[in-house]
């Protein structure tokens, strides 16, 4: 069944896949501080997440949040990560709560576990031999202040469930890019999200049901040390996609059957 989505970020990236994938699947309210530049699935609002007014007024009929906006840097220093992330999620759990919204996933990152990534893994982990995997239950460890922001993020969350009652959803996004994986970026190609899978686990996270998760959003590529188990238990999430068979090609590369 159709549901009333509030889109944060929508003007961005990972919006775009996620529209692009789901645009005629629900009723969508789109919310960026970046006005839109062409026709949107549904009506826009340009605010600024840190803006509670702004924000409570945008929840009013949702059923489902999906929070993207924030500063998505690995690089974004602290004043930043702390404005727009950190207390923007805040703004946004709060105002869901208040409003009666029933799940809100939350983008979270790669980076809120990114030093599990030790010199002595690395770089075996990102390769297909290795069988080391982290799967959602492990203490966040992050590789930069965006990172600690994400894990800050996943906190918030687990506090709006356990106090508030809303369902929510921290999705740890690995490296989302269009048409095929990073290219010479072992890491990358590890991680891999695709356009259509992200779209589907996102289709997922609105319409599965669900207490408090943590789940990896990456396609189910060969190389990958997330593993996606709750992905497909909690949400029923079925990637498409593999990294793999582009072995490092910008084009889909032909393997035996
Ligand atoms: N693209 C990727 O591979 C990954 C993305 N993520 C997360 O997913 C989310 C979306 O990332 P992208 O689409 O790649 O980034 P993006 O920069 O393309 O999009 C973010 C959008 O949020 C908006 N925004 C930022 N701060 C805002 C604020 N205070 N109020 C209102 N709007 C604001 C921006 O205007 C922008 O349109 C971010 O939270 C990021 O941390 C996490 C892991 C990987
Ligand atoms: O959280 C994020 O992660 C991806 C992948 O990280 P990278 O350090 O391997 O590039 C990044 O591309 C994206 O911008 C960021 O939001």
């Amino acid at each position: 069944m159709a549901q009333s989505v509030l889109l944060t970020g929508a003007a961005g990236r990972v919006g775009e896949a996620i529209l692009g994938g789901l645009a005629e699947e629900h009723e969508w309210r789109l919310l960026d501080r970046d006005p839109p530049t062409g026709d949107q699935p549904g009506e826009f609002v340009v605010a600024d997440i840190t803006d509670a007014d702004a924000v409570r007024e945008a929840m009013d009929g949702i059923d489902a949040v999906i929070h993207l906006a924030g500063d998505p840097r690995p690089e974004a220093p602290w004043d930043s990560v702390l404005t727009n992330n950190i207390d923007g999620a805040q703004t946004v759990f709060e105002a869901a709560a208040d409003a009666g919204v029933e799940k809100v996933a939350f983008a979270s990152s790669n980076h809120a576990v990114g030093n599990y990534e030790t010199d002595d893994r690395t770089p075996d982990l990102y390769r297909t031999h290795d069988d080391y995997l982290l799967d959602g239950t492990e203490l966040p460890r992050p590789s930069n202040l965006y990172g600690v922001s994400k894990a800050a993020g996943e906190t918030l969350g687990r506090y709006y469930h356990d106090e508030h009652d809303l369902s929510v959803v921290c999705v740890r996004i690995g490296n989302l890019t269009e048409g095929h994986p990073p290219i010479d970026y072992e890491r990358g190609q590890a991680m891999w999200l695709s356009y259509r899978d992200c779209a589907h686990l996102f289709d997922r996270c609105i319409r599965a049901d669900y207490d408090y998760e943590i789940v990896y959003g990456i396609s189910d590529n060969d190389r990958k040390y997330y593993s996606l188990e709750r992905a497909r238990d909690a949400l029923g999430y079925e990637p498409r996609d593999n990294s793999a068979d582009f072995d490092g090609e910008e084009r889909l590369v032909e393997r035996d059957a």
